[in-house]
């Protein structure tokens, strides 16, 4: 039986889920994957680092507060030493989950860039180093041998990315619409029943849908930066934030909310996508108030749902959790089924 050691870079929401998922599944999921896991290191801004190769209890790590640091243990230390830990880690797999900076993606781009220096695959949930490196940083990885695979990065654990590469193959693709951002639709249809947008940003927040600074999904450019990673990843584009106009949910009112539903509409904010007869693709992010009959104006909650409109099969939907921490974990978890799997046949084609 093959394993994978893994090292956790940022120990939030997300990391924490993908560790409680092994700890708890570990042993079904040897049965069920044929590999097994173990994280070897972990890293984070309050907590400091702590290596450990022969594997390090999750039970403890779970139980660290913001309070506590890595500094009292065996291969702990109080600074998170991030570029070190990556470099050095005994892992074979390195899971990204520190903050998304949506500016210019760092430090987590240096974060991804140091892991395939060295060899090492990695998976991440955030979107930066995606949307604003992603074909440097998929490069960088072929001239190591090792894999970049980014699923949560759009609609969390919902496979889209995935499915759009594989099975979506032969098809021309000519449009992508979708809620892509479960903390703003959240926020919309708790709006729709008389809450304030700031106490349904707080009700977000809590239960760990939103941004490190929600401004990010009020605004829009969490979804900017999801379009260009849609464009670019499934249309073959090469946008950039700029290329994409934005407008987020902060001038929309309760009333306006309520009066949309009273009228049979609903305010959601939208990314879209569009390629036009001459091969032209353009994007762009804002609030529509959409008639019941549109197929995205049911998607409720931090559901998210992108469609693909294509020439031989129509309009493909696919909608299921937008956010959060157990929900995306298991983004992380499907893409280390998909190193293990490209490892697996790689080793079979030079036998
Ligand atoms: N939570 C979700 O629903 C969700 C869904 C999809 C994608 N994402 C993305 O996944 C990533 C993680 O999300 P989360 O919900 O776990 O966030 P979080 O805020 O709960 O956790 C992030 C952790 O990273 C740590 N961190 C930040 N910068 C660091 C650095 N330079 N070095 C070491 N540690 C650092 C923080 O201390 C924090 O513990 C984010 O990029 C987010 O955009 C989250
Ligand atoms: N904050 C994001 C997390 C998923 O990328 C959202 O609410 O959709």
């Amino acid at each position: 039986m093959t394993h994978h050691d893994l090292a956790l870079i940022g120990f939030g929401g997300v990391n924490r889920a993908l560790a409680e998922i092994i700890r708890d599944r570990g042993a079904a999921l040897v049965d069920d994957l044929g590999f097994g896991l173990r994280v070897v290191a972990i890293t984070d801004l309050r907590l400091g680092s702590l290596m450990q190769s022969d594997g390090i209890d999750l039970d403890a790590a779970l139980a660290m507060t913001g309070a506590d640091t890595f500094a009292g243990m065996p291969g702990g230390h109080a600074e998170p030493r991030n570029d070190y830990v990556i470099r050095n880690t005994t892992a074979d797999v390195i899971a990204e989950a520190t903050f998304t900076n949506p500016v210019d993606g760092e430090p987590a781009i240096s974060h991804v860039r140091a892991a395939l220096e060295s060899g090492k695959s990695v998976t991440t949930t955030n979107k930066g180093p995606v949307a604003l490196a992603g074909a440097a940083l998929n490069r960088l990885a072929a001239e190591n041998g090792a894999r970049f695979e980014y699923e949560g990065s759009v609609m969390s654990g919902t496979p889209v990315l995935r499915l759009a590469g594989e099975t979506l193959k032969g098809l021309r693709i000519t449009r992508i619409q979708g809620i892509l951002n479960g903390t703003s639709n959240f926020v919309l249809g708790r709006m729709e029943e008389g809450k304030s947008l700031a106490d349904a940003v707080a009700e977000a927040q809590a239960l760990g849908y939103a941004e490190a600074d929600p401004t990010a999904d009020i605004e829009g450019s969490d979804v900017q930066l999801k379009v260009v990673i849609l464009a670019n990843e499934v249309l073959g584009a090469q946008l950039t934030t700029a290329d994409v106009p934005r407008t987020g949910i902060s001038d929309i009112t309760a009333s306006d909310v309520i009066a949309a539903a009273a009228a049979g509409e609903h305010w959601k904010l939208i990314g879209t996508v569009s390629r036009d007869e001459s091969g032209v693709i353009s994007a762009s992010v804002q609030p529509l108030a959409l008639g019941a009959d549109h197929p995205l104006a049911a998607v409720s909650g931090a559901t998210n749902a992108v469609a693909f409109t294509t020439d031989l099969l129509g309009t493909v939907t696919v909608s299921g959790p937008g956010a959060g921490r157990i929900e995306t974990a298991y983004a992380l978890l499907s893409d280390i089924i998909a190193i293990d799997a490209h490892q697996k046949s790689y080793a079979g084609a030079v036998r």
